[in-house]
């Protein structure tokens, strides 16, 4: 399979793009350092340069009121993208237009127009409270007060924040912390919003707190672009995922778009009598059914199928299995998610 097979373009929505990139590209530049004291002392007069191609000719646009997932494995270009896009990080060359605005260049006055959430970096002070955060916040963008007053006691309420944004930051929780810093990217009402790993060490409840806030807002019109390991976000959250890998852009669709360029596969879970003759000999992987393989053997009664159902129908799998194997239960799934970007990231990763 090769990486052309991923690059399905979303399908065109009548609706504006609010985001268009062409051609990206991040060439960070940084020297060889090697240990030792007479490698510092040498590095001093001579340093040899070392070039990271993070981000190599990324296209893509987003349209307004989307949530876009961009995922990749470590060292991916992920948070190179979305430092470009916010305008912290200028690129090496392509360009970006983001409602009209180059994110670089017109740091300004684009500042005012988009909000970002970093997971692992706040932007809370810690030793006062949020509020008193939020009021510089409302300093800095020139919030008129009825204005600030009014999205704040909103978002408060969506967060359920009431009691909290009064007391020191330190003391919060993580979970109400990130509620804290969602409102300080969000106060001067931008269309767009990116988020960098927002759930990132919260519990499931916190988790689900943040992901129903993004809906909620996204209801409201604001665009997200989202980065994430956890896949459970991009389901619930994504509309469209974009892939990076190594830099490149790797897949650009709908997650049924990815489940469907991985070809039609269930997962098939049998646990099988292992008194009866015809139960499955444990530990044989050749289960001679066309379109079938043995993907795991959890136990000796457990077996883990994969079926392809572009080779065999669900029906024609379920005559053959019982005609030839004695089983006591059966479940029949989806591929997860996290099987299909384990097996995206594996396909588009291994060329150099
Ligand atoms: N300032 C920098 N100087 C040199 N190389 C850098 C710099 N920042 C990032 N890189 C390199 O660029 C590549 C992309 O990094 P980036 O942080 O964008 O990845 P990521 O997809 O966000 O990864 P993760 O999921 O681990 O956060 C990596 O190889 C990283 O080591």
């Amino acid at each position: 399979m090769t990486n052309e097979f991923y690059k399905t373009n979303r399908k065109e929505r009548a609706v504006e793009n609010i985001i268009s990139v062409e051609h990206l590209c991040k060439k960070y530049t940084t020297y060889k350092r090697e240990s030792g004291f007479k490698a510092s002392v040498k590095s001093f007069f001579h340093r040899e340069k070392v070039y990271v191609d993070a981000v190599k000719d990324v296209t893509f646009q987003v349209k307004r009121g989307d949530i876009i997932g961009i995922l990749g494995p470590n060292g991916a270009g992920k948070s190179t993208t979305i430092k470009m896009l916010t305008g912290t990080l200028y690129p090496t060359e392509g360009v970006i237009n983001v409602m009209g605005f180059s994110p670089y260049k017109d740091r300004i006055s684009y500042v005012r127009n988009m909000g970002a959430v970093f997971g692992q970096k706040s932007q809370l002070i810690f030793d006062i409270p949020p509020l008193d955060s939020f009021r510089m916040n409302k300093a800095i963008y020139g919030i008129p007060d009825k204005e600030y007053e009014e999205t704040l006691h909103t978002l408060i309420e969506i967060l359920e924040l009431e009691d909290k944004v009064m007391r020191p930051t330190r003391v919060l929780s993580l979970g109400e912390r990130m509620k804290c810093e969602f409102i300080m990217a969000m106060l001067h009402n931008p269309p767009i919003v990116y988020l960098d790993e927002p759930t990132i060490g919260l519990d499931v409840i916190a988790k689900q707190n943040i992901r129903e806030f993004i809906k909620q807002m996204n209801e409201r019109g604001t665009t997200f672009i989202l980065t994430t390991h956890d896949l459970e976000d991009v389901q619930q959250l994504a509309k469209d995922v974009i892939i990076i890998n190594k830099g490149e852009k790797v897949f650009d669709g709908s997650i049924a778009d990815l489940r469907r360029n991985l070809g039609n596969k269930k997962v098939v879970e049998l646990t099988v009598d292992s008194y009866s003759e015809k139960g499955i000999v444990y530990g044989n992987k050749n289960i001679e059914i066309r379109g079938t393989t043995v993907i795991s053997e959890l136990s000796h009664q457990k077996t883990t199928l994969e079926v392809d159902t572009d080779v065999i129908s669900i029906s024609e799998f379920m005559n053959e299995l019982s005609s030839q194997y004695a089983f006591t239960d059966i479940s029949i799934k989806e591929l997860s998610m996290e099987t299909i970007i384990t097996k995206i990231y594996k396909e588009t990763g291994n060329k150099e």
